[in-house]
C-alpha cells in the first residue's frame, strides 16, 4: 500500500479522536482548496475537471461518484456533478431529484439543480432516460459535449463527470475534447471488472490525462450481526491492479447495505457522523490532494490495451 494513503487514513482516523489532529484535517483541505483556486480555470469558471469512469457497469462508479461529490461539497469545496451516463443516468435517483427537470431562464442556457451543497446536472433532467438510452456513438458524445457547454455552472473547484461504463467510442471522445485535469478508476476486486478497469487505465494513459487514482468499491462485506467478514467479490483485486500499473489507491469501500439504502432514497451519506461518512470524506480528501499535486504521482507504466 502507498505510503500516502496509509497516512491520509491515519489522519481521519483521529479526525473524531483528537482536536489537534482535527486542525491539521482542516488546513489539509484548505491548502488544497487554495492550490486549486490558485489556477485559471480549465472550462468557463471551472477549476478542475475530473473523470469518474469505471470499465465494468454496475460496480458502483455512479454511486461513489455522488457521495464523493457530497463530501468534497461537506467540505467546503465548490462541487458539481455532471451525469454523463448516458445509459443509465442516477443522479436524479441519488440526489432525490427523480422526475425534476432543468429550466432555461434564456432559452439558450440550463440552470442547473442543486442538492446536498452539489450543483448538479444530468442527461435524465432533460430528457426520459428511454429516449437516451437508444443514442448511439457519435450522437450522444455530442449531446454530452453540449449538456457540459451548455449549462450555467457557477464558480466550481471541482467538476466530476460521471461517464458512462466502458472504453468505447463516447469515453474516448469526451477524454479527448475535454480538458479534463485527471480520472479517477471505479472497480470491484472482481476480476472481471479489474479487466475492464485496466482497459479504463489504458485509455486514460493512450489519452495523456492523468490518472488520480482508483476506488476499490464493494471490496468486502461485513456482516452487520456477526461482524465476519466476506470478500464477495475476491480479494484485493482492485488494490493489486493499483499495484501493478502504478495508480495510487484512493480508498476501498465496503459493500454495505447502507451505501445502497442511501442512494436510493437520495439522502446524503455525508449526513451525522457515520463511519461510512468519514470514508467517503478520508477518499474525497485524497482525490482532491492528488488534483492539487499534494500527494505524489506514481511512476506511469505502459499498459497494452487488447481486444479480449
Ligand atoms: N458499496 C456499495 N454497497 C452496497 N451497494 C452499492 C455499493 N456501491 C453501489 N451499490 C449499489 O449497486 C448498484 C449499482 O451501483 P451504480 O449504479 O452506482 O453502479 P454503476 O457502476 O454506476 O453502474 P452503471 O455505470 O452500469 O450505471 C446500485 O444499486 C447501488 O446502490
Amino acid at each position: 500500500m502507498f505510503n500516502w494513503l496509509k497516512k491520509s487514513a491515519t489522519v481521519t482516523a483521529g479526525k473524531t479522536q483528537d482536536a489537534a489532529i482535527n486542525v491539521q484535517v482542516q488546513d489539509e483541505w484548505a491548502a488544497s482548496i487554495a492550490n486549486i483556486r490558485q489556477r485559471a480555470p480549465v472550462f468557463k469558471q471551472i477549476q478542475t475537471l475530473v473523470m469518474v469512469a469505471s470499465g465494468k457497469g454496475g460496480v458502483g462508479k455512479s454511486t461513489t461518484a455522488a457521495n464523493l461529490a457530497m463530501a468534497l461539497a461537506a467540505a467546503g469545496v465548490r462541487t458539481g456533478l455532471l451525469d454523463a451516463d448516458i445509459y443509465g443516468p442516477s443522479v436524479p435517483t441519488i440526489f432525490g431529484l427523480h422526475g425534476e427537470k432543468v429550466t432555461s431562464p434564456d432559452n439558450k442556457l440550463m440552470q442547473p439543480l442543486s442538492k446536498h451543497g452539489v450543483v448538479l446536472q444530468s442527461i435524465g433532467f432533460l430528457v426520459d432516460p428511454d429516449q437516451a438510452s437508444v443514442w448511439r456513438g457519435p450522437m450522444a458524445s455530442q449531446a454530452l459535449l453540449q449538456l457540459l457547454n451548455e449549462t450555467l455552472w457557477p464558480e466550481l473547484d471541482i467538476l466530476l463527470i460521471d461517464m458512462p461504463p466502458g472504453t468505447g467510442d463516447i469515453q474516448l471522445t469526451l477524454s479527448q475534447k475535454l480538458p479534463v485535469s485527471g480520472a479517477v478508476v471505479i472497480t470491484t476486486p472482481q476480476d472481471l471488472a479489474v479487466a475492464d478497469a485496466q482497459k479504463a487505465i489504458a485509455m486514460f494513459r493512450q489519452v495523456k490525462i492523468p490518472l488520480l487514482g482508483l476506488v476499490e468499491n464493494m471490496s468486502f462485506y461485513l456482516c452487520p450481526r456477526c461482524g465476519s467478514q466476506d470478500d464477495i467479490f475476491g480479494t484485493a483485486g482492485g488494490l493489486k491492479l493499483a499495484e501493478r500499473y502504478q495508480v495510487p489507491v484512493l480508498g476501498q469501500l465496503p459493500l454495505q447495505g447502507a451505501i445502497r439504502i442511501q442512494a436510493d432514497s437520495g439522502t446524503a451519506i455525508t449526513a451525522g457522523d457515520s463511519q461510512l461518512g468519514a470514508l467517503y470524506q478520508t477518499i474525497s480528501l485524497a482525490l482532491l490532494q492528488r488534483l492539487s499535486g499534494e500527494l505524489p504521482e506514481q511512476a506511469s507504466v505502459a499498459i497494452i490495451i487488447t481486444d479480449d
